[in-house]
């Protein structure tokens, strides 16, 4: 496992430490051992002082022995020997390094016998001696003697009495220097003639002079050095310390053969401080002092006594391994701790860095929970403004379903005070509720503890008025899953409320009657239904259609057409009881349901009632007119008529009483069923006949009164059912004309009749005119322009041979558009003509503004000319009228010759009918027209009667 970089590395502070701890403590080591050395330089100097002050004075204190004995022979005179023996014997008890006090007698030559005779005396045998290589020989004969004489002790000293020491230059120096100072004076070393080892001893002189100043010797002290100088230090007690080692030398010579006392052996040498601590030793720690006794010079050479190093450099020795130890474990601690900052810091830093990211973290979130914080109460905020604006109000409930907090303008909202709510539940606020299929479904919701969307219900406001409410809601749960209470929204729904109602009216009202529409119509037939069902009285189903409506909105415009369906509508509500329906099926068409109760029998009165209400004369604008309506009934329960086809076979009984003239009642009877399925059929098998070619046109000559010749024809549809054999176009084109299918089929009439009719001109058969019948649905139709462009393109007919046979009901509802649409068809070249004229509205005025070449009298008018004055005179008006406004005129269903010549007489242009020919299939009519059969003269023809 590598080592991390932080235990190899020392710290700055370590080695600071480490190096500032080893330089202290070299230095305070150094300092010490300065210290250490000065102390040992200043002991041993003090030491050294000391053990020199106490040789020098143990010799003088052997001067001042000598002096006090050379004072006893300058106060006694003579002294005898005993005396000397008397004086000298306690100073020698004193003074024990004295070997010997002696006095040296000067002697002449001339004594010498009386001398050694005393000698022999004193000691027998003894006589004059001298000191001859170290041994003792008789003196030879001197001029002068310098004699030991007297000699104290004897013991120990024997060899050196008498002996002769004139010689001895040491001695006689030593006596000189005495002479000549008057004090005392020491000799160098000397051989002591009683000393064989040779102990290093020397001699103080000092002379002794008589009462004439004659010199009589000297005295003599014999003083043996170590002996002194041990008795000298010890009395200074430093015989036994041997801290410093010392050597005395006589002299000034420190030459191995001037030592007289050393207080050690040579091998005592100062040993060399150890090699690691040498820089400390201060070398040369050696002194040498120098005194002079009685003119001999002593040197004393002083050396401390070698000691362990550490003797003497302890303190510094401790203090730098004190402080080498305290550094390095300084150091240590300071890397340590260096290292332990460093970790610290490091895990300081890891953890400002975690601390920092989780700090950012803290501040994200922190800034997150207060975006978070602040986007709820922005979010608060704008569900209270949404709620304060909205027409919402919140509701809360607690787990008993109270409520507890009502807010957003609740009561400004609702009209309901808060006060009335809280602390209730919505089952006794509003206790209908539970009868409600609604209210059932939520209070089961509500125990279920689902959430519940859309409940309504109307309640009393504070004003007693009633209003309807809407709430949802959705249960709450707190942490642990237990239900707590529902909140939700509410709001007041009482105008949608109203609204769907009146939505709900239009729905199924008519608008422009306010009477039940087709929807409720249904409605109220079945309760109806049910209602006879339960009660066993019948009911009867009335459906109203109003004869000439259609002729009247054409002519009168859809406004008064409408008053004419309001009043209509009042009329029939007016007169029916309230308990009646009466609804608009559509257009002209009314429904009347009336259900028989016990005391009001139904009958025909009623349905006649009903006719009289509506032919009451009606209103509108200025003109008054008279309405009339066919009315069929289908009662229930009757023969053969189920529920659901109660309005239908009122339906086909109504069809009836049109088809019987109008202005009647029809009951319903199974057989009229048979027309209306007859219808039926025609409308399916008409569907297919154009695709089977069933369709056949007929032709039927128009003929002018004038030349009798044929001028034109009308083109007449047939159809040819392979089962229904020849069906005459009174049966299918009103079925066309409802279905639509009228728009193709009249195109092939055109495009058929248009190429026979050039066939016809191509065969050479005369410039003939045909005349094709538009109906109401090809007149409205987009195609109808291009239609007849391109017939007359395709079957290149000259279009002034075509003419286009409109009635007056096409164009009579909205006047201005027909006008621009008949003039766009003028446009064409082709010719335009009324059909049936006079049986509509018949407005003189819009003639003269329609592009319109011919009228065309209906039959219904040419009918009765001879019979009826009045259609006589209608007649012969329409054809006054026609040529005023420079119109041909034509009369249609001719039959006779009277009215022919009626005709003829009243100047009209042309006729067309069975007089002349029936409608003729093409071949027949092509016949005729190679026959060029025509009218015969007005006198061949039988004369019209005029009534
Ligand atoms: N839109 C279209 N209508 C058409 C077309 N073909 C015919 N019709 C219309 O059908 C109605 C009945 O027509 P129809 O049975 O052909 O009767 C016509 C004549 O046959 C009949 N007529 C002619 N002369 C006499 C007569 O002397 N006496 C008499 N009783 N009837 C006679 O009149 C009908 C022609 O009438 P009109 O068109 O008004 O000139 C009828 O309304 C036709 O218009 C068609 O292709 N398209």
């Amino acid at each position: 496992m590598p080592r991390r970089r932080l235990q190899l590395s020392l710290t700055l502070a370590a080695a600071l430490t480490l190096g500032g701890g080893l330089v202290t403590t070299a230095v305070l080591t150094f300092a010490v051992n300065q210290l250490e050395i000065d102390n040992k330089s200043l002991a041993f100097e003090q030491g050294t002082n000391v053990r020199v002050a106490a040789l020098r004075q143990g010799m003088d204190d052997a001067v001042e022995v000598l002096n006090v004995t050379n004072q006893l022979f300058a106060t006694v005179q003579p002294v005898t020997r005993a005396q000397f023996h008397d004086f000298t014997t306690p100073l020698l008890l004193r003074n024990p390094f004295v070997k010997a006090f002696n006095f040296h007698r000067a002697l002449e030559d001339s004594g010498r016998a009386a001398f050694e005779a005393e000698l022999q005396r004193v000691r027998p045998g003894s006589i004059l001696r001298e000191m001859r290589d170290g041994r003792l020989v008789p003196a030879p004969r001197r001029a002068r003697y310098h004699v030991v004489d007297y000699l104290e002790p004897m013991l120990g000293n024997e060899p050196a009495f008498g002996l002769n020491v004139s010689e001895n230059g040491e001695v006689a120096r030593a006596v000189a220097r005495a002479h000549a100072s008057g004090r005392a004076a020491a000799t160098g070393l000397l051989r002591l003639a009683q000393d064989p080892t040779g102990k290093p001893s020397f001699q103080v002189v000092m002379p002794v002079y008589g009462p004439e100043g004659r010199l009589l010797g000297d005295t003599a002290a014999i003083v043996e050095v170590p002996s002194l100088a041990r008795s000298t230090l010890a009395r200074a007690g430093l015989l036994e310390d041997r801290s410093i080692l010392l050597k005395l030398y006589i002299g000034a010579q420190t030459v191995p053969g001037a030592v007289v006392y050393a207080n050690h052996d040579a091998t005592e040498a100062a040993a060399p401080a150890p090699a690691p601590l040498r820089w400390l030793a201060r070398p040369g720690a050696r002194a040498l002092e120098r005194f002079v006794v009685a003119g001999q010079t002593w040197t004393v050479e002083a050396v401390p006594t070698p000691k362990p190093y550490l003797a003497d450099h302890l303190a510094s020795t401790l203090l730098l391994a004190g402080g080498a130890l305290s550094t390095l474990l300084l150091a240590a601690f300071v890397q340590a701790a260096g290292q332990r900052t460093r970790k610290v810091q490091e895990l300081v830093r890891e953890r400002t860095a975690d601390l920092k990211l989780t700090n950012q973290r803290l501040v994200d979130d922190v800034l997150a929970r207060k975006r978070t914080e602040k986007a709820l109460q922005e979010s608060e905020q704008r569900f209270r403004q949404l709620v304060a604006m909205s027409s919402d109000w919140y509701w809360e409930q607690d787990e008993h379903l109270r409520f507890v907090a009502m807010t957003g303008h609740f009561a400004e909202k609702s009209g309901i005070a808060v006060e009335r709510i809280l602390g209730r539940t919505r089952a006794e606020l509003i206790g209908s509720l539970a009868d409600s299929d609604a209210g059932r479904e939520h209070f089961a919701a509500i125990a279920a503890r689902e959430p519940f969307r859309n409940l309504e219900y109307r309640a009393l406001d504070d004003n007693g008025e009633e209003r309807w409410y809407c709430v949802s809601g959705q249960p709450i749960f707190d942490e642990g899953g237990r239900f707590t209470g529902y909140r939700g929204t509410g709001s007041d729904i009482t105008a949608r409320k109203i609204t769907e109602q009146r939505v709900h009216h239009v729905a199924q009202h008519d608008v422009l009657t306010g009477l039940p529409n087709r929807s409720l119509l249904q409605d109220r037939l079945e309760q109806a239904v049910a209602y006879a069902n339960r009660s066993g009285h019948p009911v009867w189903v009335m459906l109203i259609d109003l004869d000439r409506f259609k002729f009247v909105n054409d002519s009168m415009g859809h406004k008064a057409g409408d008053v004419l369906l309001m009043t209509v509508a009042a009329r029939l509500r007016g007169s029916l009881r309230d308990t009646d329906t009466v609804a608009r099926l559509s257009g002209d068409e009314f429904v009347v349901i009336l259900s028989q109760h016990e005391d009001q029998p139904l009958s025909a009165d009623i349905v006649q009632r009903v006719m009289d209400s509506v032919a009451q004369p009606v209103m509108l604008g200025p003109k008054e007119f008279f309405v009339t309506c066919s009315i069929g009934v289908a009662a229930y329960p009757s023969d053969g008529t189920p529920a659901d086809s109660l309005i239908e076979h009122a339906d086909i009984a109504m069809y009836r009483a049109k088809k019987l003239g109008r202005n009647n009642f029809q009951f319903y009877t199974p057989a009229m069923n048979e027309e209306s399925l007859e219808r039926v059929r025609i409308e399916s098998a008409l569907r297919n006949a154009l695709v089977r070619n069933e369709f056949v046109l007929h032709y039927q000559p128009q003929v002018d009164l004038q030349t009798g010749r044929i001028v034109g024809m009308e083109a007449l549809i047939r159809w040819k059912h392979p089962e229904l054999g020849m069906v005459p176009p009174t049966r299918f084109i009103g079925v066309a004309e409802d279905t639509g299918l009228i728009v193709p089929i009249g195109a092939w009439v055109m495009r058929t009749a248009c190429a026979q009719n050039k066939a016809w001109q191509d065969a050479g058969l005369g410039h003939l005119r045909v005349a094709v019948n538009l109906s109401a649905r090809q007149f409205s139709a987009t195609e109808l322009l291009p239609s007849i462009e391109q017939v007359l393109e395709d079957t290149g007919l000259d279009p002034s041979c075509l003419e286009l046979e409109l009635t007056e009901s096409l164009f009579m509802s909205d006047v201005t558009p027909a006008v621009d649409l008949l003039h766009r068809m003028k446009s064409l070249g082709v010719k335009l003509s009324i059909d049936d004229f006079g049986t509509g509205y018949s407005s003189f005025s819009y003639l003269s503004r329609f592009p319109i070449d011919v009228l065309k009298i209906d039959r219904s008018f040419v009918n009765d000319i001879t019979i009826d004055a009045n259609d006589a005179a209608i007649v012969a008006s329409i054809i006054a009228l026609a040529h005023n406004l420079r119109l041909s005129v034509i009369a249609e269903g001719v039959e006779t010759a009277e009215q022919l010549d009626y005709l003829r007489h009243q100047g009209c242009d042309e006729m067309q009918g069975y007089y002349f020919s029936r409608p003729l299939p093409a071949h027949e009519f092509e016949q005729l027209l190679r026959q060029r059969r025509g009218l015969g003269a007005p006198e061949d023809e039988p004369q019209v009667q005029v009534a």
